[in-house]
């Protein structure tokens, strides 16, 4: 969250330089930050320890929550906040050099194919997003040592971290599995814990803050994605045709329901909108965790026609490359006449 002039860490696309033409488009008017009134309505709250209380009614309105009563400790999320800045403050080429596998160093795009590259936009993409970021498979994290120290603790620090997270999802998702009647099988492989990843992303300081996206407008694809944000902000959602901020609040997760999730409610439960902008003179730290059904799991649903999430993945890797946006969900939704 430096603002010194610390640019020899940012990947050159986004250092300034007169001679590259990131495009001069006129504002996008959903860019703006529009009107804020205290009357806009507050981001819901759930309590871990008291979550059947009003977690149905959230999920079915607003597909996204800030958690609270976690149990994830303060120190460990400011260690793992220290540690990303630390990390993202090295020049980039040390970047590229030292991060290696299992761990991916990304920048310009939030989305990575299957096979853990870059995911490649077509037409459309005039969609560069103003983020370098890590990608963390949980599972193989853990065994792995690095020879930064820095790296290694940092590897260390996530993987404490992740165990919070697979809790978490768990106790969250089985009070979900609860509320929507999903027989046991299905709560089993509705949620594989072991194939969940972290993502860190710092968010770039931007010239053109205000036509740029850190990342645009999207629906997650997971089943749940769980976020812990610095005090920065930027983090909006949509509701009720309007883009509210989710505020940062000090020792609160933002847990948002994907499209997974959603499918298999049967729409019941939505997979909330939402979009990170950016910031013309501060960096910002987050860092996710993103959990989905088992790969064999068949999601069923009257208003789906069955699909697996690596069908899905599949298909919103075409559509980003051939279409150049996610189409998601209704590639699979069944339409009134009973074809799609
Ligand atoms: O950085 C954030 O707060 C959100 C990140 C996000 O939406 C994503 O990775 O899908
Ligand atoms: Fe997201």
């Amino acid at each position: 969250m430096t603002n010194s002039d610390n640019f020899d860490s940012y990947p050159p696309l986004f250092r300034p330089n007169p001679c590259v033409d990131h495009g001069e488009h006129s504002p996008n008017p959903e860019s703006e930050p529009g009107p804020h009134s205290d009357s806009e309505p507050e981001i819901p709250v759930v309590d871990l320890g008291s979550m059947r209380e009003n977690l149905s009614k959230i999920c079915r309105e607003w597909g996204m929550f800030r958690l609270v009563n976690h149990g994830v400790p303060v120190e460990l999320l400011s260690q793992l906040h220290e540690h990303a800045n630390k990390l993202f403050a090295l020049n980039f080429e040390s970047k590229q050099a030292l991060i290696t596998t299992p761990i991916l160093y990304f920048w310009g795009s939030p989305a990575l194919t299957m096979s853990g590259n870059v995911q490649q936009t077509g037409p459309c993409a005039d969609s560069l997003n103003w983020l370098e970021g890590l990608n963390v498979p949980l599972a193989k994290n853990s065994d792995f040592e690095y020879q930064h120290p820095l790296l290694q603790s940092f590897r260390s620090l996530l993987e404490e971290y992740g165990k919070h997270q697979t809790r978490l999802a768990k106790t969250i998702f089985s009070a979900m599995a609860e509320d929507l009647n999903f027989p046991p099988s299905k709560s089993k492989s509705y949620l594989s814990l072991p194939t969940g990843f972290m993502r860190v992303y710092r968010y770039l300081r931007c010239p053109m803050a205000d036509r740029r996206w850190g990342i645009g407008s999207h629906t997650d694809s997971s089943v749940l994605s769980i976020l812990h944000q610095d005090q920065v902000g930027g983090l909006q959602v949509y509701k009720n045709d309007k883009w509210l901020d989710v505020k940062p609040i000090h020792n609160t997760l933002i847990v948002n329901l994907g499209d997974m999730m959603q499918a298999m409610s049967n729409d019941n439960y939505i997979s909330v909108k939402h979009r990170v902008r950016v910031n013309k003179e501060k960096e910002r730290i987050s860092i996710g965790y993103f959990v989905f059904p088992t790969e064999d799991a068949v999601i069923e649903s009257s208003r789906y026609k069955p699909f697996t999430y690596p069908e899905f993945q599949a298909a919103k890797e075409l559509d980003l490359k051939t279409v150049g946006i996610k189409i998601g969900l209704s590639r699979f939704r069944i339409t009134g006449n009973g074809t799609n």
